[in-house]
């Protein structure tokens, strides 16, 4: 099985298309939580580490019944060095032994020989010494294609070795995604070359199911451009962040779909894990995060049988 075959698979399992993000503000977690772990340990880095892992066990807790996959970004965990990176490994390591898979949003990249450190770190196994082998415990990496093939190769064939995968930034969901990435050079526009570069770097790692382990990251609040990318990119299953917190609806989301219901995972962050600061929601973090969740998953699933792509 490659890597969309084990989302699927999962997908399947959960019936739920929603990609948990996991990117802990530590001033938005519930102070009941940073409160205890200031008390034990003081103003200190290892009170941020302690805060922010036992926030995202207890959302993992709350949310694994509904998600097939989590999303922890990267920059809300190295930006308190190694404390940090300590409890994204703990996260990633708990997620799994949820039965969740992992999305590492860390939007890596390089010339190939460094891009291979990278895949080696992050998706695959680097040696050190003799045997020592560290396994990466991240199913998938974000990556940018801003370096082309030599630096897209050694993702692709980690994740052929490891049954991992890549998404490769397409179209952003950020508002100045248009800057350079609607430019149009021999009348096609930037976001669609890199969609027809995805496609090939694709073809060598297709799964059983259809769908090739390098796959796309095509935000919710640009669908017009989806149903375009959709077409170039019949094979890749598609992230589509921007939805709740920056807009994106649940119609937003069906044209990332192939007509199968199968294609894209659709991820909210601040508007599942913070849901509890939203009046609508219970106080208490883990139920309202549960109530997002279950709220999301159902606007999508029900979207997607309206617009005749069926899932299950
Ligand atoms: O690669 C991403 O995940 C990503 C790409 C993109 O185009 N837009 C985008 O918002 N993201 C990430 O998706 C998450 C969105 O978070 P919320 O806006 O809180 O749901 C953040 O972790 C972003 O870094």
């Amino acid at each position: 099985m490659n890597f969309a075959d084990r989302l699927m698979e999962k997908v399947d399992e959960k019936r739920s298309h929603v990609c948990v993000g996991l990117d802990p503000r530590l001033d938005q977690i519930p102070t009941e939580i940073t409160d205890k772990a200031v008390a034990e340990y003081g103003t200190t880095l290892e009170a941020v580490y302690h805060s922010i892992l036992e926030f995202n066990q207890g959302i993992i807790d709350a949310v694994a019944d509904y998600a097939p996959i989590v999303k922890p970004q990267m920059a809300f965990y190295e930006q308190y060095g190694h404390w940090g990176v300590k409890a994204f490994e703990k996260t990633v390591a708990y997620a799994k032994e949820s039965g969740l898979l992992i999305i590492n949003d860390a939007k890596r990249n390089d010339i190939g020989s460094t891009a291979q450190a990278y895949a080696d770190g992050h998706l695959g196994s680097p040696k050190f010494w003799d045997e020592q082998k560290l396994e990466s415990n991240s199913d998938s990496l974000t990556v940018t294609p801003y370096l082309g093939s030599d630096g897209i190769n050694p993702f692709v064939e980690t994740c052929s070795d490891y049954d991992k995968g890549i998404f490769v930034l397409v179209k952003t969901s950020n508002p100045s995604s248009h800057e350079l990435q609607d430019l149009e050079s021999e009348g096609v526009k930037i976001y669609e070359k890199i969609a027809q570069l995805v496609s090939k770097w694709g073809e060598e790692v297709i799964g059983k199911r259809g769908y090739s382990a390098v796959g796309a990251v095509v935000g919710a609040t640009y669908p017009e451009e989806a149903a375009k990318l959709r077409e170039i990119m019949k094979n890749s299953y598609f992230l589509v962040p921007g939805y709740g917190a920056q807009g994106g609806t649940a119609a937003d989301v069906i044209p990332a779909f192939n007509g199968d219901g199968y294609g894209a995972i659709i991820n909210s962050s601040r508007g599942i894990i913070f849901a509890y600061q939203q009046d609508r929601y219970s106080d208490d973090y883990q139920e309202a995060a549960r109530e997002a969740i279950i709220e999301m998953r159902e606007a999508i699933n029900q979207a997607l049988a309206k617009a005749g792509k069926i899932s299950w």
